[in-house]
């Protein structure tokens, strides 16, 4: 039986919290489905730079290169505002994005039928929603050079550039084109080919590549202000979206309200199958470490724990203890349990982070037994 070794990254904020309830379900899988983890423990973002003086230490780094999922639960703070950028909590993250090539960033949104009422949206809107978004995750205005804040007539200038290969825009093309065919075989590329080179070339690679190697996947191009319209929209009109870093980030925090709170949106970071078969892979919650609630025992772990569940299927070949934990969730949420960002009203009765773990590991063994 494989040992499959994992990193954790907890984070700052509310990572630690989130990944608490993240670790012991890690070990429920462990104890009772017998998966057997070899669990490694490392700092990143604000907590790094407080211990090293950067936001992930070199030996991390290493020790990422070597397992087999990394997971994260959040950077930043606002007390490292006015650090220099390379220096800053998020740089952490972003390096181990870049050092693992993982240039496929999952972000599904799904709408649990028992948190219709917790979206802004009508019920009908986002009723049965499932899609996924892949956003481009090393490349493009995050990574590109020249990049700064640089003396200028005015005062000062600050520059970020856009740019992107056509490699660069090949293989994600193929990873969303893939998922596509395991999905309802239709793909929405969005950029702003409009206004923009990259996006020009990103829109001519992608129908390259769909008409030369997926003629069966139906593929759509979107200007992506328009797609962050139509995501509000009318989103059940989408099934698979491909865009590109800075994109990606956006529209994936708008489909996080499709589904009630950004506190469900999961994402798991793919890179290539290297010659062994091993596709470097990390996994993190869509949100960020949320100063304004940390350390009030008030996240929501689900985003957390439905990234484990990413990578069960992902990174551990366990499909069907993926679909375990998300019946696992969703029967908690079914019984009504919410933590306070899933609540429309004062969110007095709502469920603490712990608590929310409770009913999740409840759920567990409850299913587990009768099936
Ligand atoms: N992957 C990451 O680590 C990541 C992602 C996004 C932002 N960040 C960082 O996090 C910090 C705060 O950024 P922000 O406030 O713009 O975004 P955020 O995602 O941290 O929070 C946005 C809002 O969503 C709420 N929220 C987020 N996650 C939640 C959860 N699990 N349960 C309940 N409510 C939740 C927060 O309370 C806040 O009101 C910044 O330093 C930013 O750079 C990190
Ligand atoms: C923390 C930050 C680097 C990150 C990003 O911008 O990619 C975050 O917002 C995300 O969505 O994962
Ligand atoms: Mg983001």
């Amino acid at each position: 039986m494989a040992t499959f070794k994992i990193l954790v990254l907890p984070g700052d904020g509310i990572g630690p919290e989130i990944m608490t309830q993240v670790m012991r379900v890690i070990e429920w899988f462990g104890e009772r489905r017998g998966i057997t983890f070899d669990i490694c423990e490392d700092l990143i973002g604000g907590c790094a730079y407080d211990r090293y003086g950067k936001p992930i230490s070199d030996a991390a780094v290493e020790l990422a290169h070597s397992c087999d999922a990394i997971f994260v639960g959040a950077v930043g703070g606002t007390k490292y505002d006015e650090l220099p950028f390379h220096l800053k909590p998020e740089q952490g993250l972003l390096r181990l994005r870049k050092d693992l090539v993982l240039f496929a960033n999952l972000r599904p949104a799904v709408c649990f039928d028992a948190l219709i009422d917790a979206s802004t949206l009508k019920p009908d809107v986002i009723s049965g929603l499932d899609l996924m978004i892949v956003r481009e995750l090393t490349s493009g205005l995050y990574f590109g050079e020249p990049r700064g804040i640089f003396d200028h007539e005015s005062g000062h200038i600050g520059i970020n550039t856009q740019s992107y290969t056509t490699e660069e825009i090949s293989r994600v093309a193929r990873a969303a084109f893939d998922l596509a065919r395991q999905r309802n075989s239709k793909l929405c590329s969005m950029e702003k080919a409009n206004v923009m080179e990259s996006g020009k070339l990103w829109r001519d690679v992608v129908q390259r590549i769909g008409d030369a190697e997926y003629p069966d996947v139906a593929l759509t191009h979107m200007y992506a202000d328009n797609g962050g319209m139509q995501l509000v929209r009318n989103p059940k009109q989408f099934d698979v979206i491909v865009t590109d870093n800075m994109f990606g980030d956006v529209l994936s925090d708008v489909a996080a309200m499709l589904t009630g709170s950004l506190g469900m949106l999961p994402s798991a970071s793919l890179g290539a199958k290297d010659k062994d078969g091993k596709v470097p892979a990390l996994y993190e919650p869509v949100h960020g470490s949320a100063p304004d609630i940390a350390g009030q025992g008030k996240a929501n772990p689900i985003a957390g724990i439905l990234s484990f569940a990413m990578a069960l299927r992902h990174s551990f070949n366990r499909p069907d203890d993926c679909i375990l934990l998300e019946n696992a969730i969703n029967a908690v949420l079914e019984n009504g349990i919410r933590t306070a960002d899933l609540l429309q009203a004062d969110g007095k009765s709502a469920a603490t982070t712990t608590q929310m773990g409770d009913a999740i590991l409840a759920s567990l063994d409850a299913i587990s037994e009768t099936s």
